[in-house]
């Protein structure tokens, strides 16, 4: 494929992709064809060879993606970097914007687990998906650890709020693209964004998320200066098929306005999708609240 680097050694992180390792071509129609339930098969096939381990399930997953279909998991090298995050953050909770077939939970749920965490929560909107991932997690051995909530990612957010959360630790959003800047903001207004708060968003660069970008890269003072203008659909300026990719435009509020006094330190670390094909995921650290009014 055109503008990949690839290697057949080069370590995960790297500048450079290793092919053997690359998933199956993404195709037109690449999920909610059959093979999430194909999916589960192959591995209800191999149940007593990976029963209990995160990594023999996550392999196993990579296989059929490498072997059969393409998946849109965060795959290897994406996850490794946030991977790295959860082993520094060390967070009691995290929270993931975008379940899918579960490789994400059983991925950073192991590693919250791992790192001393409590809880590992899936906001997956797709009942079906919900179903996979809750299949996937209890044979990777983290059914009591992952908890998935079914539904919109904004409802999921209202309702762990109203259970009592406090503070989201760390949050890795991968679902609808312009969600990403509404669910932040709505996160922000329920005062869960709080100093200490780490962010973590795939897909940053293919198919790309240019105002989330935007968003998590501006001053509080060009924040406030854009409330007092014109709010633009969050639908607006995506390239390609992003802001359709999961069927249908998904309804967004344009009445979450945010919290514009909380200040972020926002940096891209490039890397590959699972294909070969360059992305970044994008790392955003809550530094505290502007005071200054
Ligand atoms: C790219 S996939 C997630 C991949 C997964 N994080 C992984 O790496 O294994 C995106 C998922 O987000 C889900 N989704 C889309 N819009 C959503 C929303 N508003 N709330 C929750 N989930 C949503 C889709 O159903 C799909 O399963």
């Amino acid at each position: 494929m055109p503008g990949i680097l690839v290697s057949d050694d080069a370590p995960a992180n790297t500048t450079q992709f290793e092919k053997s390792k690359a998933y199956a071509e993404q195709e037109d129609t690449f999920f909610d064809d059959g093979r999430e339930e194909e999916l589960v098969e192959f591995i209800q096939k191999r149940s007593e060879q990976v029963s209990g381990s995160p990594s023999k399930v996550l392999q196993a997953i990579d296989e059929f993606a490498r072997t059969q279909k393409y998946l849109m998991n965060v795959g290897e090298d994406k996850g490794k970097i946030v991977t790295d995050l959860i082993r520094e953050v060390a967070p009691g909770t995290m929270i993931e914007l975008g379940g899918y077939c579960g490789y994400s939970t059983i991925l950073f749920g192991a590693a919250v687990r791992d790192a001393g965490g409590k809880k590992y929560y899936s906001l997956e909107r797709s009942p079906k998906f919900a179903k996979v991932i809750t299949t996937l997690v209890a044979i990777a051995g983290l059914g009591d650890f992952v908890e998935v909530i079914v539904g919109p990612s904004d409802e999921g957010i209202k309702k762990l709020h109203a259970q009592g959360l406090q503070k989201i630790e760390m949050l890795f959003l991968d679902h609808y693209k312009p969600a990403y800047t509404t669910d932040l903001k709505l996160s922000e207004e329920l005062g869960l964004i709080q100093k200490g708060t780490v962010l973590a968003a795939d897909n940053v660069i293919k198919p790309g998320n240019p105002p989330y970008l935007e968003y998590v890269r501006s001053s509080v003072a060009q924040k406030k200066l854009r409330l007092t203008q014109a709010a633009k659909p969050d639908t607006e300026n995506f390239p390609g098929r992003a802001a359709t990719q999961y069927s249908k435009v998904e309804d967004l509020s344009m009445d979450v306005k945010g919290n514009p006094h909380l200040i972020y330190e926002s940096r891209l670390v490039d890397s590959f999708e699972p294909t070969g094909v360059p992305d970044g995921v994008e790392i955003t650290r809550c530094l505290g609240v502007d005071e200054s009014g």
